[in-house]
């Protein structure tokens, strides 16, 4: 196996992957869009967006693939970002610098690869946006062609990110070493830290705006079955799967958190019950329909949410039980159903 050479301008394309601020950060439901149509497009086993760190490749964004993170000495990545395109191995089995690849000899046993750098706007490149697959292939002048315009669109997107607001805030508000340890690793959503993290603010927010602080709390139903019928990799899978149905099925700036096992809490403002009611309708359809994808075959899944609105002058902590409280009657009343806990406020 042949490791990659640093890129000549490795410190200042470090520099600009800090200044980006994009590692160790929460699952982006617009880039998780493109890279699942890209999956789709090109008919392969895996999309990620991988950045490469120091001594990490670090995924942005991962259609198909368990890992969060592997080391940059085996990073097929770390070679793409030596290139102006895209680095093509039709099949590592015929390529000395791969073949004997931990991840070519073993899960996820990589034959296909295909990576175009990602720049930003100086032109530093700070990952790709990579598709591989366990069989060999090769991409014909149109795929790479398509390759290139899509990874043309995450650059432009994480431009555009990058000078948002919303980007500002959070920078602001956290450091990167405070963000990651408030990510959940399997669903890359934030964690309970990060839900207690942001339940003030979400709450200062609403106030500021006259909005209402909606919680909700969305559970899957007989979660332990699919891990006693399918295993265990097929429930994270599961919880994956939900994770980013949630994330689209809400607005950017709400805040989708795992709370833990097979539990999401949901902080979003909004103006009324209607509204509250219509976003947890919204996800308990996103995780029913369609059916969660499993290496092939098919499995239903249902949720059940409970939901509240901050009543005035009540803690964020009561708000918090009373949502689990009606996740709880929703769970009694049958599944697969939405609960709203009303108060007299
Ligand atoms: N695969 C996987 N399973 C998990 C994880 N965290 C928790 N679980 C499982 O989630 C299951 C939760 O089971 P229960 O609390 O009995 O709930 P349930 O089967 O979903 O039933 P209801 O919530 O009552 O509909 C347990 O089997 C846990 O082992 C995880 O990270 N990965």
């Amino acid at each position: 196996m042949l490791s990659a050479e640093l890129p000549h301008n490795e410190v200042q394309r470090q520099q600009a992957l800090e200044r980006q601020d994009l590692l160790d950060t929460p699952a982006d439901p617009y880039l998780d869009t493109l890279t699942r149509i890209a999956r789709e497009l090109f008919a392969v086993r895996t999309v990620l967006i991988s950045l490469i760190d120091n001594d990490r490749q670090w995924f942005m964004i991962r259609q198909g693939l368990e890992l969060a993170e592997t080391p940059r000495c085996i990073s097929f990545c770390a070679h793409a970002i030596l290139q102006d395109d895209a680095l093509v191995i039709e099949d590592t089995h015929l390529d000395f610098r791969f073949a004997d690849n931990p991840v070519v000899l073993q899960s996820p046993f990589i034959r296909f690869y295909a990576g175009q750098p990602l720049h930003d706007e100086d032109g530093q490149t700070l990952g790709t946006l990579c598709l591989i697959d366990p069989q060999p292939r090769g991409l014909d002048v149109c795929e790479r062609r398509q390759l290139r315009d899509m990874a043309q669109l995450v650059e432009g997107y994480l431009r555009l990110r990058h000078s948002s607001r919303q980007a500002e805030q959070l920078r602001a508000a956290l450091s990167r070493a405070q963000r990651k340890a408030m990510l959940d690793a399997l669903t890359q959503l934030w964690n309970r830290a990060g839900l207690l993290h942001f339940l003030p603010q979400q709450q200062a927010a609403a106030e500021r705006t006259g909005l209402r602080l909606g919680l909700l709390f969305c559970d899957l139903d007989h979660f332990k079955q699919v891990n006693d019928r399918h295993g265990h990799a097929a429930g994270d899978q599961v919880l994956w799967q939900s994770a980013r149905r949630l994330s689209a099925a809400v607005r950017p700036q709400d805040v989708v958190a795992r709370n833990g096992g097979e539990e999401f809490v949901i902080l979003a403002l909004v103006h009324d019950s209607t509204e509250l009611l219509q976003i947890a309708e919204r996800m308990r359809l996103a995780i029913a329909e369609p059916a969660m994808e499993l290496d092939g075959a098919q499995l239903s899944q249902t949720a059940s949410v409970g939901c509240a609105l901050l009543a005035p002058g009540e803690t964020a902590a009561d708000a918090l039980e009373r949502a689990d409280q009606a996740l709880y009657r929703a769970k009694r009343g049958g599944r697969n159903r939405c609960e709203f806990a009303a108060t007299d406020k």
